[in-house]
């Protein structure tokens, strides 16, 4: 068997079609949505997923607007930016970039977003929500990767209530908040969150019907470790350098032999992405919705 590729780039495309209709409704009754971007540092790979999110809302008619401070910003300065942030009108939600550089305080950066413009659903408030499992009139945006995990899933019918689930990290961006949407009412997945301690992850893995792997370590899941059928979703990336040319290349969590076991694998670059930027979109265009 040869698994179904779950193309993030072809799905996110149709996402952002769709946003881009709201969009246009929007603009006709006067609300013009707009995303803002806080970059700190001059970290690369953060720099090209900025440039990439502008480029993603110029497509779709979101209005951009990038704010970036020098690697030397004080935490006063971070939040300071923030404060004009949660003011500026034409911001109607923004997203700090992370991770920030050493020395900054992340935890103290998220609670300071106005919840209301929180894009990447990660302050306190938010994340309470989803505990919570409040969604509906009141905007509770999700994180994003969690959300394109679950709307790739959806748009490729591969089945998820009452099945096994096994998450493999459990940082803040993905595994914790994925385990509390997959369990949600609705979703109704039974989630294994497995991480640097888990003892036996291999046979964690082997159960599951859906995998979805956020740990950053190349190649961590083999195929031997795979039920026949499975979707896989690969979500980490590492930057690891080939010894032959010295140049860095990207790799995902995911042996890449896992397609010849797996019913369905999302791709690393290529799946997940695309979509974690697809619902950063989808959180602007919700939030301006519900601005009246
Ligand atoms: N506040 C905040 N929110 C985030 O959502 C956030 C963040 N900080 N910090 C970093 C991580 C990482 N992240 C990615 C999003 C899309 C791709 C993506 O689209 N990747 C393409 C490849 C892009 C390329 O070729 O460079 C792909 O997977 O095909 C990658 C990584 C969002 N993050």
């Amino acid at each position: 068997m040869v698994a179904v590729t779950l193309d993030g780039v072809a799905t996110a495309s149709a996402v952002k079609g769709e946003l881009a209709e709201r969009i246009r409704v929007l603009h006709d009754r006067g609300i013009r949505p707009g995303l803002g971007t806080l970059l700190v540092g001059d970290d690369p790979g953060s720099r090209a997923y900025v440039a990439g999110k502008h480029r993603d809302c110029a497509e779709v008619g979101i209005e951009s607007i990038r704010v970036d401070l020098p690697e030397s910003a004080t935490q006063a300065d971070v939040l300071a930016a923030i404060d004009d942030l949660n003011a500026a009108p034409e911001v109607t939600g923004y997203i700090v970039q992370l991770p920030l550089p050493k020395g900054l305080d992340e935890h103290a950066a998220l609670e300071a977003i106005d919840p209301a413009k929180d894009a990447d659903g990660l302050h306190p408030t938010n994340l309470g929500r989803l505990v919570l499992g409040i969604e509906g009139e009141l905007h509770s945006p999700l994180p994003c990767t969690p959300a394109g995990i679950v709307e790739m899933l959806r748009r490729y019918d591969v089945p998820i209530a009452g099945r096994h689930v096994t998450v493999i990290g459990r940082g803040l961006t993905v595994g914790r908040p994925l385990g509390l949407l997959f369990t949600r009412k609705g979703l109704d997945a039974t989630v294994t969150l497995t991480h640097s301690r888990t003892v036996d992850l291999a046979a964690e893995v082997r159960r599951a019907d859906i995998v979805v792997a956020a740990v950053g370590v190349p190649h961590l899941v083999t195929a031997d470790w795979v039920k026949p059928g499975a979707a896989v979703l690969d979500v980490g990336i590492t930057r690891v350098e080939d010894p032959a040319t010295g140049k860095g290349r990207l790799t995902g969590d995911v042996r890449p032999d896992v397609s010849e076991v797996a019913g369905f694998l999302s791709p690393n670059p290529g799946g997940v992405g695309p979509m974690t930027r697809a619902m950063l979109l989808s959180n602007v265009v919700k939030a301006a919705e519900l601005l009246g």
